[in-house]
Order: structure tokens, then sequence, then C-alpha cells
């Protein structure tokens, strides 16, 4: 495997694939790897000849600083097991090669951002779109791989490589989770026993929703109930608890039709202490 810290040695490597009529895929991670990571390396394997990961940490995108300190850093152990799950090449930027002194152009695409995670996290989906544009532009793969997990950020993402003409096939990749179907996430490590007992209430209440919903039950009701089940668990505040369009994330009300309801997610972001999680779920699965 092999290990690329700057672009000029990273556009030779790319070069060498090229040449040699081999296609690849990226897989843009910010570290503390888990099998949700290797979810999307597996699926870049099987799509692709070669395969290469990435892990920055990126500034523009942590809306709040306490986050980003903390956000966890373990880079000889995600070596280790990207080598394991086969991919050819890491890229592990520094800062200034992604933003050199001087560094002014955000990517911001203009729908599908005043919702979820775009509305709560102020400018952190603009430093996503900003930093996937330039990773895609640096690694120039055929495909790209990213998480369901994060659904809005893949529609994103979906979004800017359409309108920029990238020329690369963006591919969501189910949501891996837990024996108790809690979300694999980075954040999940800062979790103490306790809040990691109460973390799979998120599903939990997801499935009940989405079963409730199939049932024919209304989608107010269903939600205010969602709600306050989270906080009666252990959450200390729901950031959103909402059914969305999975083509454009269109808010799902009890105007909707049967088959918009049926055809939604639901989607939840809430905290525990200073951790926030996310999750989403298909209502129809
Ligand atoms: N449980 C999961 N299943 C599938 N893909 C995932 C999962 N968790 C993260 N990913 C995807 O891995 C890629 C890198 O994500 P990232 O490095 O932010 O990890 P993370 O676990 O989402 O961390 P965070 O704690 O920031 O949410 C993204 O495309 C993300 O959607
Ligand atoms: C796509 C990404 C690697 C961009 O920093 C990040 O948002 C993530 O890990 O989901
Ligand atoms: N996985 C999304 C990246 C973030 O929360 O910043």
């Amino acid at each position: 495997m092999i290990i690329v810290k700057s672009k000029r040695d990273l556009k030779s490597l790319i070069g060498s694939w090229k040449a040699k009529g081999e296609e690849h895929g990226v897989v843009m991670t910010m570290g503390a790897l888990h099998e949700g990571h290797l979810a999307l390396v597996d699926a870049a394997n099987k799509d692709n000849d070669r395969v290469i990961a990435t892990i920055f940490i990126n500034p523009r995108q942590f809306d709040n600083k306490a986050d980003l300190e903390t956000y966890p850093i373990d880079t000889n152990e995600d070596l280790r097991k990207l080598k394991a799950s086969g991919v050819d090449a890491v890229y592990l930027p520094q800062v200034g090669e992604i933003y050199p002194v001087g560094y002014s152009t955000t990517v911001s695409v203009a729908d599908m951002q005043d919702c979820l995670c775009g509305a709560t996290r102020p400018g952190h989906m603009d430093g996503v779109t900003t930093v996937v544009s330039k990773l895609l532009i640096q690694t120039n793969p055929d495909r790209a791989y990213y998480g369901q997990k994060d659904f809005q950020q893949f529609l994103l993402i979906q979004r800017v490589a359409r309108d920029l003409d990238l020329m690369v096939d963006v591919i969501g990749v189910p949501t891996i989770r837990e024996e108790d179907n809690l979300a694999l996430s980075s954040r999940n490590r800062r979790l103490n026993t306790e809040q990691r007992k109460i973390a799979p209430t998120l599903f939990k209440v997801e499935s009940a929703i989405a079963d409730l919903l199939i049932q024919g039950e209304a989608v107010d009701h269903v939600l205010e109930w969602g709600r306050n089940y989270i906080l009666e668990a252990g959450f200390e505040k729901v950031d959103y608890l909402e059914l969305r369009s999975e083509e454009n994330l269109t808010l799902i009300t009890d105007s909707s039709s049967k088959e918009e309801r049926l055809s939604s997610r639901v989607f939840v972001a809430a905290w525990m202490g200073n951790i926030r999680l996310i999750d989403n779920l298909p209502i129809s699965r």
C-alpha cells in the first residue's frame, strides 16, 4: 500500500494508473476507521481496478471548535486496517496541501442545504462540498463512495459532481450497524458506558416510526411521539426528527400522499452531552 502526502505525488500515482487503463475508486474519510468505512472500501474494491482512501480531518466542516479538537485520531491503526482491506494507496494530506495560504474558494450547493444538518450545523455542508470537490479533483476517480448514514452529504456530493461535470459516479453505501443497531460512527468512541446503552434508541425510534407510518398513523403524531421517546431515553436535545424525500429532501407531512410517505426516509440528529449522533432509515425497508 502506497502512502502519498503531496498532491504532486498523488498526480503521478493516478497518472500511472490511468496510463495502464486502470479504473480507480476513492473512499474519503476523516480517519478513526470502523467497519462502516471498510464497507465503502469493499464496495470500491468490487467495482474498480484500484482503490485510494483519503484521511483528512477537514477543519472547514466543523461548526464547533470543541468537536474538532476532540475528533478521534488513530492513523497507525487506520493504515493497518486499510492495508488489510486491500486498499492500493492512501492520501494523507496536511492542511496546507488542501488549503494553501490565500485559499478563498467555497463550493456551495444552493439546493437541499436549508434543512437537517445543513440548517443545524452552519457552514458544515459548504465545508464538506468544498473539501470533497478538492479531493475529487486531486484524486480524479472513476467512482467515489459515501455512506448513506450521512444521507444529506451524499445527495449534496452527487449534485456537486453533476453540476460541475466532474465525470465521477457518486455511489451511496447502506449504513453499517452494531448488533444493537447503533449506526457505526467515529464519534461513538466518545460515548461513555451509560451513553452507549442509550444510543441505539435512535434506531429503535426510527424503525417504530416506519412501522407506525406503514400502519397508517399520522406523520405529526408519530414524530411527536418519537421526539419525546428520545428525550425520555436520556438524550438531552433533538436537533431534528423529520420525514423527508430520498430524492431531494422535500419535507413529508400529513398532506403528502401515501406513496410519498412510504417512499421517504426518517432523519434524526440528537445530543448526549457534547456528542451529536445522526441516523436515518428508509420507511419501506
Ligand atoms: N456506519 C456507517 N456505514 C456506512 N458508511 C459510513 C458509516 N459511518 C460513516 N460512513 C461513511 O464513511 C465516510 C467517512 O465518514 P467519517 O470519516 O466522517 O466517519 P464517521 O463515522 O461518519 O464519523 P463521524 O463521527 O464524523 O460521523 C462517509 O462517507 C460516511 O458516510
Ligand atoms: C466526506 C468527508 C470525508 C469530507 O471531509 C466527511 O464529511 C466524512 O467523513 O463524511
Ligand atoms: N461524517 C460526517 C462528517 C462530520 O460529521 O463532520
